[in-house]
């Protein structure tokens, strides 16, 4: 299986990295959030721009950018606008949407961007070849926050994403029981076992799905989201207990 490198971060091998969001709604909360990040074990940053006021004013957006890159210096940015129809906060027609990522992507102050497999397959395509030409990797995602589909239709989308081009597809569910806390484990495993060429991202939201944030070196998950100040979404644990739990499990394996 191929890693991904993002700076001196790689994707895809050992331990799976801890990604912690953003998800102040002024610069000011912005950059109080990004500035505990030295002191706790973080390899990648999400800034949930879609919590962000000004997200509609790209030169706003671009303004923070470029300084929470100076802020955080060598630790990878991730920019993610999470639509309300995905979970997120606002909502944004489908030009808006590739013309934001689009905007900071060719920026250079972000290093991986989210985008949503269901949103047009045309501009899904189109996001991730441009984002490409800048340099930029790309995980393509996909949430249910009202079930967990099948196993194979789990499977499905992830390869679809693979397919699109994108470098991590992502799948977050939301386990409405145990077993569909199984069924994402499993369709991970059959996924990055049987037809992943590079690495993937799972998760089962809520309380009842916390071990799929945990088992990923496991079951074959390569990143999962912590919380440092507020969490993004249901069944994010706070950071440092994260890293205990995938240390001891890393070096069980
Ligand atoms: O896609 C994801 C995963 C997530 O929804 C989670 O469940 O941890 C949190 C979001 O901030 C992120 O963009």
């Amino acid at each position: 299986m191929k890693t991904v490198q993002v700076r001196n971060i790689t994707l895809g091998e050992g331990r799976p990295k801890i990604c912690v969001p953003i998800v102040g709604q002024t610069k000011d909360d912005i950059f109080l959030e990004a500035g505990t990040f030295a002191r706790i074990p973080v390899d990648i940053v999400e800034w949930r721009v879609d919590w962000f006021e000004d997200v509609f004013d790209t030169d706003k957006v671009l303004d923070v950018a470029k300084d929470l890159q100076a802020v955080l210096k060598d630790t990878p940015i991730l920019f993610t606008f999470r639509t309300a129809k995905e979970g997120g906060e606002k909502a944004i027609s489908n030009e808006a949407y590739k013309a934001l990522n689009m905007a900071v992507a060719k920026s250079g102050y972000v290093d991986l961007i989210d985008v949503e497999a269901f949103t047009d397959e045309e501009i899904v395509k189109s996001m991730i070849r441009e984002a490409h030409s800048y340099g930029v990797k790309v995980i393509a995602s996909n949430h249910d926050f009202d079930a967990t589909p099948e196993k194979d239709e789990i499977v499905r989308r992830l390869r679809m994403m693979q397919d699109y081009g994108a470098d991590i597809p992502k799948m977050a569910v939301m386990p409405r029981n145990k077993q569909d806390v199984l069924t994402l484990l499993s369709a991970t495993l059959k996924m990055s076992e049987q037809f992943a060429d590079r690495p993937i991202i799972t998760m089962a939201m809520a309380g009842t799905g916390v071990v799929s944030r945990l088992a990923g070196e496991t079951f074959g998950s390569a990143l999962t989201f912590g919380a440092a100040t507020k969490a993004s979404a249901p069944g994010q644990i706070n950071v440092n207990e994260l890293a205990q739990v995938l240390d001891i499990i890393h070096k069980s394996l």
